[in-house]
């Protein structure tokens, strides 16, 4: 498969979020994928839940190899070995997390299944701070 870009957005408040958000790009990168472009790290409040964890967010633009559905599992695994522990799907609603990986855009491409939609429309249109970094990546 000829290389595919892909905007990422990329968050965490627990911990050391810089260092979580810099390690979890080591992997991404380690698992093939090429890092073409990173945003300012952005600090802001939890959006949408409370919690006094402050979130550090960067977006990234990268080259994959990886089908849609390859680069999810991927960017999944990443958070597990992380240590992430709640889907927001699977417990009912955001909670703090160690790190956060979402798709974006992938390419053009316009994809809804039950695992994976993409555009993320709730990053792209709904939360300021994913507005501001993703400002010169769309
Ligand atoms: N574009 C996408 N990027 C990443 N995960 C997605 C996407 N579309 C759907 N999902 C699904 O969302 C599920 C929940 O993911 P996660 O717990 O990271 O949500 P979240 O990032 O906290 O919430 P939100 O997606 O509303 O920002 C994942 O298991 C995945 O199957
Ligand atoms: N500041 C901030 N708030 C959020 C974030 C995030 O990454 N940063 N992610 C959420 C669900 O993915 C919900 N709220």
């Amino acid at each position: 498969m000829s290389q595919q870009k892909v905007v990422l957005l990329l968050g965490s408040n627990l911990g050391e979020q810089k260092k979580n958000i810099d390690l979890a790009l080591q992997k991404i990168r380690d698992a093939g994928n090429k890092i073409s472009q990173t945003s300012e790290y952005l600090m802001s409040d939890p959006v949408e839940f409370a919690s006094s964890n402050i979130f550090c967010n960067i977006a990234t633009i990268i080259f994959t190899h990886l089908s849609p559905i390859q680069l999810l599992d991927c960017i999944k695994n990443i958070e597990v070995e992380m240590g992430r522990i709640n889907d927001s799907k699977v417990s009912g609603g955001y909670t703090d997390r160690i790190i956060d990986i979402d798709i974006i855009k992938y390419n053009e491409l316009n994809f809804k299944s039950e695992r994976l939609e993409i555009p993320h429309k709730k990053h792209l249109f709904e939360r300021d701070f994913s507005r501001v970094l993703l400002k010169d990546f769309i």
